[in-house]
């Protein structure tokens, strides 16, 4: 067990949109962000992608399951192993299902092959306790976010805004001491984000993602379908909240009859307008939305957020963060965190009902000695 002393940790994520693997080394004691390191992203091969996609949606022992573990695993041992002085990996895995008061919460990868293949200790399995306890499992990252809050020199509430596959929010106080405290972080997941899109342009047109928002542009919003998908009643509830990646997939249906253009429109509004649900929840006002994943570089997005939210949207960079490692570098401080048995969640970030220290670590050693 890690005493009180910042170590040298790696996290990974392998996100919703099954692009690929990233990694980032933070110097962290699980609590405070000393120094941010190396940063490394390695991409699914159409062959990787085509496995992970034909198991999304299943739970271990389904078909699919272990063949998706496999590409999981060896992606993140190769990338991993270009890395040198981690004392500790923070492994997310990919998520293929996510249930929370349902069937679970489903990652596919296992910490303890990896900590094997690397010798490392490896903190994995961060999602499934919460779930177990009555939480969403989702999102984690909110305690990393007061962490860079506070790394940011914030000295009001600040919002961070992650648009990856799916979206989710956090408001959090720097002015409390720690994350679990009460009043220091409200999270959850906003919404679609830019997986509905990413499945229109892959549909429609054969491409990956609407690349700058350029279709979208070219397009004008269908306001009646926005409306109808604001009536889900996931936006009406209180959060904290959770999301599958595919839960809104009858939004592509709702977008069928229009065309290529306006469908990427009115998609993209969507993910805006969920946003906008969302800040609604906020305890005070923020000045800005610190806008991090994939969505940020997608100026019609970007621009709709404001248009919706009334608040100024910016990409993490501007308060010095990264924006496509921060996520993976909320693995690495919440494996630290593991390690230390500090807690990674909390009732205002999965609604958990009392903070929970999820996770767990597996030591090469320990598995050496297994038969
Ligand atoms: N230049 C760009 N223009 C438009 N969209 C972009 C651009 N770059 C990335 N994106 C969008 O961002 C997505 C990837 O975002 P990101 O890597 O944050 O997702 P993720 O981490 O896999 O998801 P999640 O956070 O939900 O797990 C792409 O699939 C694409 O839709
Ligand atoms: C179940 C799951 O993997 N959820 C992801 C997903 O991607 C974004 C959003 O939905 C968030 O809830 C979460 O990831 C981030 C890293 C989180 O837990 O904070």
């Amino acid at each position: 067990m890690l005493k009180g002393g910042a170590v040298w940790a790696l996290g990974t994520m392998s996100g919703t949109s099954l692009d690929g693997v990233d990694a980032a080394m933070v110097l962290t004691d699980g609590e405070r962000i000393l120094e941010f390191g190396e940063t490394r992203y390695r991409a699914y091969s159409p062959a990787e992608r085509a496995v992970l996609r034909a198991a999304l949606g299943r739970w271990p022992g389904e078909a699919a399951v272990a063949g998706a573990a496999e590409v999981v695993e060896a992606a993140h041992a190769e990338l991993l192993a270009a890395f040198r002085g981690a004392e500790i990996v923070g492994f997310h895995g990919q998520t293929l299902a996510h249930e929370p008061g349902g069937r679970g919460t489903h990652q596919a990868g296992s910490g303890e092959r990896l900590a094997r293949a690397l010798g490392l200790p490896v903190a994995w399995d961060f999602r499934s306790a919460d779930v177990a306890a009555g939480g969403q499992g989702a999102p984690l990252a909110p305690f990393y976010h007061f962490a860079c809050a506070r790394r940011a020199g914030a000295d009001r509430p600040v919002a961070f805004l992650n648009l990856g596959g799916v979206g989710n929010l956090t408001w959090v106080d720097p002015r409390q001491t720690a994350p679990e405290a009460p009043g220091a972080c409200l999270a959850f997941d906003t919404g679609p984000a830019n997986a509905p899109i990413d499945d229109l342009m892959q549909a429609r047109l054969g491409q990956s993602h609407d690349e700058g928002g350029r279709l979208a542009a070219e397009g004008e919003v269908a306001e009646t379908v926005l409306a109808r998908f604001l009536d889900h009643a996931f936006f009406a509830r209180m959060p904290p909240k959770s999301l599958d990646r595919d839960a809104f997939a009858d939004l592509l249906t709702a977008v069928a009859g229009l065309s290529d253009a306006d469908a990427a429109a009115t998609l993209t509004a969507a993910a805006a307008a969920a946003v906008a649900r969302g800040a609604a929840h906020f305890p005070t006002p923020v000045r800005q939305l610190l806008v991090t994943g994939g969505g940020r570089h997608n100026p019609v997005l970007m621009a709709m957020l404001e248009a919706r939210t009334g608040i100024e949207a910016v990409p993490v960079e501007q308060v010095g963060l990264d924006g496509d490692m921060l996520e993976a570098q909320a693995f690495a401080y919440l494996a630290v965190r593991v390690a230390r048995g500090l807690p990674t969640s909390g009732p205002s970030t999965t609604g958990v009902p009392a903070c929970l220290g999820g996770g767990r670590v597996s030591r090469p050693e320990a598995l050496a000695l297994q038969p």
